[in-house]
């Protein structure tokens, strides 16, 4: 293999790269490698795990998926996001690996491509997109390839697992960057409304027309155009919006005039538009026409190692410092959480607030926290049991007279105190 012209092509990629042997040496790298890592590269020496992640051994045998590993498995390209240690700190990487054969087929090394994901991080950072699981790790590979291109994204995911936060990060890092983020909030618009919020009007198209406006699409030119809770755009007006997007072309309300648009369509939803289809309630053609690139959210309870790094990043936001004690931060782990990264974000605020030390223990916590949730396969309370529980809580702290309870409980006083009885309780007042 001649290495000059290696270096000569590696040379020619503007984004970090190197060419790698079998033994994870680094052939050749470009200045862009150069000038992302802390550490001097010696080529025929230098060790890639040892460059990007200052290991002694390769990455699948210090508990991370390896691309190599990946390209000798299954002999194709490989890629994965990592946690590279570069001059700017702990960042993560979207790692492209190509397997490269000569004429014969035989396997000559490797060719890596960097990209740096300036939009996620694993450590408290403001503005970022925080995690680190592996459900966080794939969600990011894929807004990464959706954002160099084109593509309609379609953001799947439930209320508060951060759909905006990735519209916006799909935005960032595309080419369209320096032009407008536009958000379109669909829940709630009357058809008449939507209208002429999405496309602008002519003076006179109304009454209240005083003037022509300018739509949302208009304000978008050149940028991207953010559908939030597309699942609410009511059919009559879906099929405007399949027009819009297949044609790229609208006209104002009241006007005759035709305009050409141009926007990078991305949507959101936190409802299952493909249930809707079947019901009826979402043109399909429609739903085909947005989810050229489907991106599932994984809700926080499937990305429960993620719980004590984001509640450390949002105590990083609040004036004071304060942090979580060792017992508050496994409560908060079992949590199930049905309003997501928001939820968390509420319950980290209120506790920071109530905590009258600089730690937050459990009892600062809103109660629903330490409530018993049902896990799929946990082992279910039976009913007299929950019962019996529930009553024991509420008795502890209960002021009033066992007649406020039963009022309360929505029970006879006869049937509370048969019920208090039966378990050894008794109420205080
Ligand atoms: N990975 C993350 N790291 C840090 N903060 C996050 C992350 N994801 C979401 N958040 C925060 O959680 C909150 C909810 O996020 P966002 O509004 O993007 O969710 P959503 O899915 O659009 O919610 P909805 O469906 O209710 O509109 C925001 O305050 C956002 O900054």
């Amino acid at each position: 293999m001649n290495i000059s012209i290696v270096q000569a092509m590696i040379d020619a990629i503007d984004k970090p790269a190197i060419f790698i042997n079998h033994q994870y040496v680094i052939e050749a790298v470009n200045q862009p490698y150069r000038n992302t890592y802390p550490v001097d590269i010696i080529p025929g020496k230098s060790q890639c795990f040892k460059v990007s992640h200052g290991n002694t051994k390769p990455c699948d045998q210090c508990g991370e998926s390896c691309p190599i590993q990946q390209c000798k498995d299954t002999g194709r390209t490989a890629s994965v996001v990592h946690i590279h240690t570069t001059k700017s700190g702990q960042s993560y990487c979207d790692i492209l690996m190509r397997p490269v054969h000569d004429a014969n087929g035989d396997l000559l090394g490797y060719l890596e491509i960097l990209d740096k994901l300036a939009f996620a991080s694993n450590y408290p950072t403001k503005g970022k997109m925080i995690g680190e699981s592996a459900a966080f790790k794939a969600m990011l590979n894929k807004i990464n390839r959706a954002a160099k291109s084109d593509i309609a994204v379609l953001l799947q995911g439930e209320t508060g697992t951060g759909k905006e936060l990735v519209s916006h990060a799909l935005h960032t890092s595309s080419h369209r960057a320096e032009k407008p983020f536009v958000v379109i909030e669909c829940t709630g618009l009357a058809d008449t409304l939507f209208e002429s919020e999405l496309f602008g009007y002519e003076k006179g198209a109304f009454t209240g027309a005083q003037s022509n406006k300018k739509g949302l699409v208009d304000a978008a030119q050149g940028g991207t155009l953010f559908f939030d809770e597309i699942g609410d755009v009511p059919l009559t007006m879906q099929v405007k919006l399949l027009r819009l997007f297949e044609t790229q072309t609208y006209r104002p309300v009241g006007s005759v005039q035709v305009k050409k648009a141009d926007f990078r369509l991305v949507c959101a939803s936190h409802k299952d538009l493909k249930s809707l289809v079947e019901k009826g309630e979402f043109r399909q053609d429609l739903y085909y026409r947005i989810a050229g690139f489907p991106i599932h959210l994984p809700p926080l309870r499937e990305r429960q190692s993620d719980i004590e790094l984001l509640c450390s990043h949002m105590l990083h936001e609040l004036p004071s410092k304060k942090r979580l004690h060792k017992s508050t931060i496994e409560m908060l782990t079992n949590y199930t959480y049905p309003g997501n990264i928001r939820e968390l974000k509420n319950i980290v605020e209120q506790a920071y607030l109530l905590a009258d030390e600089n730690v937050i223990y459990p009892t600062d916590l809103p109660e629903l926290v330490s409530e018993p949730t049902v896990h799929t396969n946990e082992r279910v309370l039976t009913l007299e049991a929950a019962e019996a529980k529930y009553l024991e809580k509420v008795v502890a702290k209960h002021e009033g007279s066992i007649d406020t309870l039963a009022n309360a409980l929505g029970v006879s006083q006869r049937t509370l105190y048969r019920k208090l009885q039966s378990l050894g309780l008794k109420v205080k007042g």
